[in-house]
Parts: structure tokens; sequence; C-alpha cells
């Protein structure tokens, strides 16, 4: 085991004296190698420097380049703040090639910093070359003027530390320090120092208040945080500044350091906080000239300085010189002067409470800001001219309509303001300038319909009852004077005049004035016997289907509809005792021949039919049964009675009877004949060739009145058109009612637009009573348009059966109600204008309105007007209404004391003769 042990000690020992070697080569290869890299770096730097007229370098680097500076050899060395170096640092940078070496510097300022403090005290370490050599007698070349510190702050150092230093003419036109009583000023207290948390150094916590407190003050004089500066004397001050400033944001890019850190360097303004304050009187580095040098020396338009004189006085002659310097000139104090521009008082703080919150004075600012109002703040030292307040007071402007803004002062006057629209009551936002009409109104209707339902559609647009798609449900109306409750279905389940069941919604059929059209098959006879196949709403258009009309020539080819062109054959009709000379198709110009035909059957009995027509095929012996089966109470039991053939249905009718037949009039109704047994059209047949050519004839007629009738929808267009141009014009105040008129009217004409050929006797009707309604609408509104209808009219009994029978009244206007309803209008005309009274235009309306011809307008015996309707002629008796005199008449026939009122229509004589 031991032996083992050995073994493993020996292995060990070798393996690590071999590693250990190893590593001592690698690291000397490394050392060479690096050495070679810095040569190399050096060289690189050397040949950029070389070619540099001027090579900067801190002293320190000076001393780590030798290499560098041996390769540049440099003549001239210049040492900036060679005061401030060490001694040995400025060897360093030497060279064997130095031919001048130009020293600048200030040796009454801050000596090089030395770590170990005896050797600065006991060795003068800290004594630079720079002073050195002054100190021994070599005469440095001295700037006597200085163009940094305004006098003021220059006569702080100067005789005490600079005997002979000059103020630059450029210093003494230094503007004044904004915000504050004096450029310079001392803030001498006794508020006590405390030591750092180490021990090391010290603080003084009202002194950092005070200061950021006057840095904050001077920001809102408008100076930025960079031309200000704080300065402390002891790094536990400068730490407790940085951590007090966290909560003043104001004052965040304030430069804050130590006064040894910033020699060399310079500011508008500089804020001194000396620290050093204690019962012991101890005022510590602040004894050390060059550091009182150095401080007092920074600034270039304002200095302040905040400590405690008392104590600095009493330990150092410079402080003691500068105490009374200021003090002849009232710049130290208890308190700092913060001068207000504004007002022109001078506001004492010596702490942060004293300082006006916005930087002017501690009064309200009162001044008179662009808009006019004075500004409420306390009185600010920036934004003097108010650009950046928002005032609150009330805005004081107007609209260009004159409408005061109701907004703030400070807001931007919105040309939009929230206005009411008197018709609906509702508010929006509108251009005082714009005139606030429903049309602009985009809010819900919610308006009640004449059908009892909501309008469901925004404002701004119509009401419409067509638009109405409510389930049904009940409505009101007002149609008897009493107030009844319908329901919507009541409409809708009106038969209409085809006699189908209306398939409309309340709001579709107007109430059921106007239905809409019905979609069932139509089914009726034609004229021209064919059954009618199209849509029931649409009236019965020109038959399509091949006309029916035959001769013995040809047969028409042409559409039923259409005209048949007459046969221009030679008449077929003869026989041996009359014969026809005209042309087939014209009537012709014979009689009937009532001779018995001649020819004998086959089964030898003489034919039953008439001499010159198709021989009925039965025999009157033999078929006698089959021949006299259909009996129209003619001659058919006589022996001769005589059969005429029909060969469109192929029945015999006996003669005498079917003359008869043939023969009656149809009560002026046009159609063609048929078989009197089964009712087929008699298109051929000799015997009857003049009244079958006549039916055609009327039919053609009638085929082209058709196409000529009042179905024809432009015509139809244009009188509807027509008529409402002129009821617009009057009724246009009435928004409600003339939509829901139009809507009825525009339905029809919507559908012409839409190419209908055709429109039914029933949409004709429908909107031929609306524009009647509508006429006796606008009649209304000429009599409510009368200067005394408000005070006459508007509480008349007629005035509120015109509001019952016409303006409230959602259905269809009966004829009662139309006579009740003229006679309403006429009392009431006459009782707002005794005698006729009224303006002439006025006068045209009313008799335009009511529609009548001339010779409708009478008078009662005491010149009281009325009309008569219908043909003009009296045929009831009633009483005047405004002296209850007898008027109309009887038979057509007008009471003597009346008289016709020819004043009102221009009529020379009454419509109906008397
Ligand atoms: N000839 C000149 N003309 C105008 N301004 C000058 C001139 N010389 C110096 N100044 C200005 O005077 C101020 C002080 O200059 P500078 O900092 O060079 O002086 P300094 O002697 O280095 O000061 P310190 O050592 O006390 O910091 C600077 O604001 C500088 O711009």
């Amino acid at each position: 085991m031991d032996s083992f042990g050995n073994l493993a000690a020996n292995l060990l020992e070798r393996c690590t004296g071999t590693g250990k070697e190893r590593a001592a080569q690698l690291e000397k290869l490394y050392f060479e190698n690096a050495k070679k890299l810095k040569d190399v770096r050096n060289l690189e730097s050397a040949e950029i420097c070389q070619k540099a007229d001027i090579v900067g370098l801190t002293t320190t680097g000076a001393a780590k380049q030798r290499a560098l500076l041996n390769h540049l050899k440099p003549k001239i060395v210049v040492v900036e703040e060679a005061a401030e170096v060490l001694e040995s640092h400025v060897v360093c940078a030497l060279s064997t090639s130095c031919q001048q070496l130009v020293l600048i510097g200030d040796h009454q300022q801050l000596r090089p910093p030395v770590t170990v403090y005896k050797l600065a005290k006991d060795y003068f370490l800290d004594v630079s070359l720079f002073e050195r050599l002054i100190k021994n007698g070599m005469e440095p070349c001295v700037l006597g003027v200085q163009h940094r510190m305004r006098p003021e702050i220059a006569r702080l150092i100067v005789p005490s530390i600079y005997p002979t230093l000059e103020n630059h003419s450029s210093v003494l036109e230094y503007p004044d320090v904004r915000g504050m009583a004096s450029n310079v000023f001392f803030l001498a207290h006794t508020e006590q120092e405390v030591e750092d948390n180490e021990g090391k150094s010290h603080l003084n916590p009202y002194e950092v208040d005070l200061s950021l407190a006057l840095a904050r003050h001077l920001i809102m004089q408008g100076y930025t945080p960079e031309q200000i500066t704080i300065l402390t004397t002891y790094s536990g001050q400068l730490l407790h500044f940085f951590k007090v400033r966290r909560s003043h944001s104001a004052v965040q890019s304030v430069r804050i350091s130590v006064v040894d850190n910033f020699q060399g360097e310079e500011n508008d303004i500089i804020i001194l906080s000396l620290v050093r304050s204690n019962v012991d009187e101890n005022i510590g580095f602040l004894r050390i000239e060059n550091r009182i040098c150095v401080a007092l020396s920074r600034a270039k338009h304002g200095f302040y300085m905040i400590g405690n004189m008392q104590n600095l006085q009493g330990k150092s002659r410079l402080w003691n010189g500068i105490s009374r310097i200021l003090d002849n000139d009232g710049q130290i104090g208890p308190d700092f002067g913060l001068r207000c521009d504004v007002h022109g008082v001078v506001t004492q703080a010596h702490k942060v409470t004293d300082f006006p919150p916005e930087g002017g004075c501690m009064n309200k600012c009162s001044s008179k800001m662009p808009c006019g109002h004075i500004c409420p703040k306390m009185c600010h030292a920036d934004d003097r001219d108010h650009a950046l307040v928002k005032c609150q007071e009330l805005c004081t402007r107007f609209c260009p309509v004159g409408h005061p803004c109701p907004k703030k002062c400070f807001a931007v006057c919105n040309p939009c303001v929230k206005r009411m629209i008197p018709e609906c009551g509702h508010e929006v936002d509108l251009p005082c300038s714009t005139e606030p009409t429903r049309a602009l109104c985009k809010k819900m209707c919610a308006s009640e319909l004449p059908c009892g339902h909501l309008c469901k559609k925004k404002c701004c647009e119509p009401c419409n009852q067509a638009d109405c798609v409510e389930p049904l449900t009940t409505i009101k109306v007002n149609l008897c004077g009493h107030h009844v409750t319908l329901s919507c279905k009541d409409f809708h389940e009106a038969t209409l005049d085809c006699e189908h069941l209306c398939k409309g919604t309340c709001g579709e059929c107007f109430n059921g004035r106007v239905h809409r059209a019905c979609d069932e098959k139509c089914g009726r006879s034609l004229v021209c016997g064919h059954i009618c196949n199209v849509n029931c709403g649409i009236s019965c258009p020109p038959c399509g289907l091949k006309c029916q009309y035959s001769c013995s020539h040809s047969k028409c080819g042409h559409k039923c509809c259409e005209p048949c062109t007459p046969c221009k054959e030679k008449c077929p009709w003869s026989c041996q005792h009359k014969t026809c000379t005209k042309k087939c198709g014209d009537p012709c110009n014979r009689s009937r021949c009532d001779e018995p035909c001649k020819k004998t059957l086959p089964c030898g009995h003489f034919c039953a039919g008439l001499c010159g027509e198709i021989c009925p095929p039965l025999c009157r012996v033999c078929d006698k049964e089959k021949l006299t089966e259909f009996i129209m109470l003619g001659n058919e039991d006589e022996e001769d009675a005589k059969f005429v053939f029909l060969p469109d249905c192929g029945h015999c009718i006996e003669v005498e009877a079917m003359d008869k037949w043939m023969d009656t009039d149809g009560g002026g109704q046009i159609q063609q004949k048929c078989c009197p047994r089964c009712k087929t059209p008699i298109k051929v047949c000799m015997r009857y060739g003049d009244i079958i050519k006549n039916v055609y004839g009327d039919i053609a007629k009638a085929k082209m009145k058709i196409f000529q009738s009042k179905g024809n929808p432009l015509e139809f267009s244009n009188h509807c058109s027509a008529k409402l141009t002129r009821c617009r014009k009057i009724v246009r105040k009435c928004e409600e009612l003339v939509n829901s008129t139009l809507g009825a009217i525009n339905k029809n004409l919507d559908a012409i637009e839409q190419q209908r050929v055709r429109i039914s006797t029933r949409e004709y009707q429908a909107a031929s009573r609306e524009l009647d309604r509508f006429e006796y609408v606008r009649a209304y509104f000429v009599l409510q348009s009368t200067p005394s209808f408000p005070v006459l009219g508007a509480s008349s009994p007629e005035n509120e059966l015109i509001q019952r029978l016409l303006m409230k009244n959602i259905r269809v206007l009966e004829n009662e109600q139309k006579v009740e309803l003229r006679a309403a209008m006429e009392t009431l005309g006459v009782k707002l204008k005794t005698g006729l009274g009224i303006t002439d235009k006025e006068r045209r309306e009313i008799v335009q309105a009511l529609g009548m011809g001339q010779g409708h307008w009478f008078k009662c015996p005491n010149g009281h007007i009325y009309a008569i309707g219908d043909c003009g002629g009296a045929s009831v008796e009633s009483r005047c209404n405004e002296c209850q005199a007898r008027i109309g008449g009887t038979g057509h026939r007008l009471l003597g004391d009346n008289r016709l009122a020819g004043e009102m229509d221009g009529a020379a004589r009454p419509a109906w003769p008397q």
C-alpha cells in the first residue's frame, strides 16, 4: 500500500512539475505577444498623431503613453490647469525633445488632489510645478482682464484674491437677474449642519431646501435649468441634494456639483450652499482660500450664497472681507429679496413656503388677459402674456347670428350648439346659422300615425302611414264625432270591388282608402268572349288571343284585340229569290229569304231548312224527335216548320224563334250572338250575317275604346299630377296630410312608372277619390287662410265638422260626407266674409277647389252665398246657415226668392236651366 502511495505521489509530482513548466512558458509567450501588440497599437496611434498639429492628452494619459510621446517628440508642451496638476505628472509628460513648456493655470485656485494628507501637509506634495515656479520667483504672464463675471461678483475676489483684475466692458452689460431684487446676495442663517450617515461629511438640509426653492423660482422667471448650477462644498451635502431633488420635478436638469469638481467651469447663475454652520464655529474646508476663490468666481450674471456668515467671518479673514463688501451694498441678510415686476413688490424669502408659488409674488395676478377677463391666478412670472392660461369664465363671444357661446372662455367657440327643433321638440347639434327644421333631425320620430301606430322612421323623414308595418293592433279614429277603436284588421278584411278579399296591410292600404292591387286571377268574360286571365288588380287588358272571326272565305289572323280586316270577296249570301251584291265584309243589302229549301233528302222527305241556307242534317219526319228536342216556343211542332242550321255548334233551331232570338236587342251590351241552346258564339250563318258583322263592328269599336279609355296610364298620370300641383301649393303647410295623400296617389303613379300598361278601374277610382279629398282639403285651407278665420272660423261648428269629416277622417269620403262638407265650407266661407267680401284670389280658389262648373253658386234672399253640387239643379230645400232663410228648391226648381250668384263664378245663368 505504501509503495502504491509513493508511486502515486511520484507520478503527481512529475505531472505537476511538467504542468507548471508549461504554464510558465505560456505566460512568457503571452506577455511577449501582448507587448508586441501594444507596440503595434502605439505605432498605429503614433502614425495617426504624427499627422496632427496638436495632440491632447490628460497628464495621466501622458504618463501611460511615454512611448508614444517619445515617438512623437513634441517640441512644445502646453499644460492647462497646471496649478491643479501634480508636478510628477507634468514631468511625465515631458520628453527629451521638449524645447518649450507652457504652463497655464491659477495657483490661487485649487491645488492638485493628494490622497495621503500627510504627504501634502508635511512634504508639500500638493504644490504644483506651476505654483513652485511662481513661488520661487519666476515671473508669470498674468491676464489682467476678466470676461466672465459682472463687476458685482468680481469685486468679491478683487482685490482680496486678484489685486489687479479688471472687468472687460462686455461684463458691464449683463442684464439684471429676473425675479431677484439683487444680482448678488448672501443669505446668512444659523440653521445647523448635520453629519452624514457615515460621519465623514456634512450636510445642511435647510440650505438644500432653500437652494432648490431658489432654483425653481429662477426657472419660473424663464431661465433654463442649464443656466443654473448649484455648488456645494461637501460631498455629504451633494448626496443630500440628489436625494431631495427627486421630489422637485422643475429642477431635475439643474446641475449640482461640489466646488472642487467645477473648477474651470462657469454658469450664468450660481447658487452656492456653504453647508457649515455649527456652534463650534468650525468652518472646515471653507477656510481654504483657494477653494473660496473657485467658489466665488464661477458665476457670470447672478450669484447667490447661503451660509452661516457669522461662523465664516469669525474664522476667515477672506470671508470677513467678503462680508463687509456685501454688507456695504445691502447684499447680505436673512432673506432673499424676490422681485415681482408685475406688482412692483419684493417678497422676502428665507424658507421654502416664502417663495411665491407661481414665481411672481403673493398677490393675485389680476392682469387683464387677451380675452378681456382678469387673470384669477396667483401672480405668475411665466406666461406673462397669458397665452397658456385656460380662462374658466363663460365665453363672451357671439356667433355670427348673435347667439352667445355657451362654452368656457378658453374653449374654441364651436359654431355648433344644442338647438331645439320646434316642430319635434328634439335637441340637435346645429350651427347657429342653420334654421332648426325637422328636416335636420336625425332622431327617431315616434309621432303617432293616423292609424294609431307610432312612426318608426327618422324624424327628418316624412311620416307616412303607407310605411306602417305594424301587425294588426287596435287604432283610434275620429270618424263620426265619436272616439272609436277599430282594428287594423277591419281594413284588411275588406272585400274589394272585384269581390276578392284585400290582402294588404294597414299602412299599405291607407286605412282602406287605397287598397293594394288584388293579385287574384280576374276570370271575367271579355267583350270578345274570351276569359280574362290577368291579375284582378289590373283592369282587363285587350285580349291577346287569336281573333275568332271568320267568313266563308277566310279566318281573321289578327290578335283578338286588334280590329279585323273586312273581307273584300263577293258576299256569298245568295238564293234563287234574293242576292246580296255587297262585299263579304260589308253589311248585306238583301233581306232574309223565308222560302223553304226545295231540296229532297236521301230519305225522300223535303229538307227542313231555308232557301239559300245550309241544309240541316236532320229530317223533319225521320228525326222529328231529335230535331225538336230543344223547344224555343216557336213553330217546332208545325209540319212545315223550318230550321236554321248553326255550323259553329251543329244545332238546328226553329227559324221563327231563332230570328226573334237574333233580332233581340242586347240592352246596349256589346256581345256576340250565340246559340240559344249551347251558347256557342255564332260566327257563321248567312241568314244572320248582318247581325254577326254588326256585333263584330261593335266589338271592334269597343276594343278601340278600351285602348283610349281612362285606363290609359299616361293620361291618368298627367291628370293626377296636374291636380296635385294645384293642391300642393296651398296645403304645403299640412305636411302630414299631404304626405299621406301623396303616398296614396304616388302609389298609382309609381305603378305607371314601372311600365304598367294598364291600371285598374279601382285604382283609378281610388286615386281620383284621393285627389277629390285633396281638393276639399285645399278649399278648407283657402278658408283657413282668410284673416278672419282665427276669430270667426276656428271655433265654428262648421270648422269642427270639417275637421272631423275631412282632416281627422282616415276613411274613404262618402258621398253624403262630401255633401256635408260642401255645405259646411260654403257656410264657413260666408261666415268669414259676409256677402262675398273675399279677395278675388280667394274667390277663385274656392270656386276652383269645389271644382263645380259655372252656374252652381246661388244666394239666399239675404245675399248669403251657397252652392248646389251635382247637376246644379236644386233637389232639396234647406236653411241658410247665416240667416236661416230658405235656400235650394225641389224638382230642379230654385226657390223664387233665391238668386244665381254669378259674382262667384261669372255665370250668366244657372247650370240647370230654370
Ligand atoms: N478674449 C476673450 N474675449 C471674450 N471672452 C473671453 C475672452 N477670454 C475669456 N473669455 C470668457 O471669459 C470666461 C472665462 O474664461 P476662461 O474659462 O478661459 O478663464 P479661466 O481663466 O480658465 O477661468 P478659470 O480658471 O477661473 O475657470 C469665459 O466665459 C470665456 O468665454
